[in-house]
């Protein structure tokens, strides 16, 4: 398989001999039978793992539908599971991330803002950073009145290694136009969030 393209000119057969280095260093033998595809599905993962890479969120967003009814409170999709990677360790992020927005006259499908979070999530991310990607490209697509995005997330960096903290979450918000400025809508969207 070609995949140069989107792999910033990495083969496939170079990507599976950097796993088989990290194999040796990390001190076993990659020619032994339990590991000889390890490579190949490692590099499977990740392409799956980092597959954010390969598509625009935003494009997610653009089919909208026409609310006809006068829908003028707010829609939120709770509890969006999400896999992530740090771009410090690239050990996975795991968490739930809560998205809203106030819309305009158009509405989207639901299951695009869980794909907005996934998009960004398949990428090596910073909480902090991947929060506000989320929050700026449905503010910048939809253009509606306000959105607000909580995600919370356990990093393996944390609770598996270096300061061991196993129930440790950090969370993290990003709140624009009205969901910011207006204190009811404001406080409406986190009142719903923490239910
Ligand atoms: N702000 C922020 N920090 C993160 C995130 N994910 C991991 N980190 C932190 O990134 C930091 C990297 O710090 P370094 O000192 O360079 O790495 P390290 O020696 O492995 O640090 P320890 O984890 O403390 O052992 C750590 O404090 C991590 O907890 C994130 O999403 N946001
Ligand atoms: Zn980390």
């Amino acid at each position: 398989m070609c995949d140069h393209d989107h792999s910033q000119g990495v083969s496939q057969e170079e990507a599976e001999a950097a796993v088989r280095t990290l194999i040796r260093w990390a001190g076993d033998n990659p020619d032994r039978e339990g590991l000889l595809d390890t490579p190949k599905r490692v590099t499977k993962s990740y392409r799956e793992l980092f597959e954010g890479y390969h598509t625009d969120p935003r494009e997610y967003l653009e089919r909208t539908f026409e609310e006809v009814g006068g829908y003028d409170e707010l829609v939120v999709l709770k509890d969006i599971r999400f896999v992530s990677h740090c771009e410090h360790h690239m050990l996975p992020v795991i968490g739930r991330a809560h998205v809203a927005y106030l819309p305009t006259n158009r509405v989207v499908g639901i299951s695009k803002l869980a794909r907005v979070v996934q998009g960004f999530g398949r990428r090596l991310q910073i909480q902090e950073k991947m929060t506000a990607e989320i929050a700026n490209t449905i503010m910048d697509v939809l253009q509606p009145h306000g959105v607000g995005v909580v995600i919370e997330a356990e990093h393996s960096c944390m609770t598996m290694r270096g300061v061991n903290l196993p129930n440790s979450t950090l969370i993290t918000s990003c709140l624009l136009g009205t969901v910011r400025e207006d204190p009811r809508t404001r406080e409406e969207f986190l009142r719903l969030v923490r239910n």
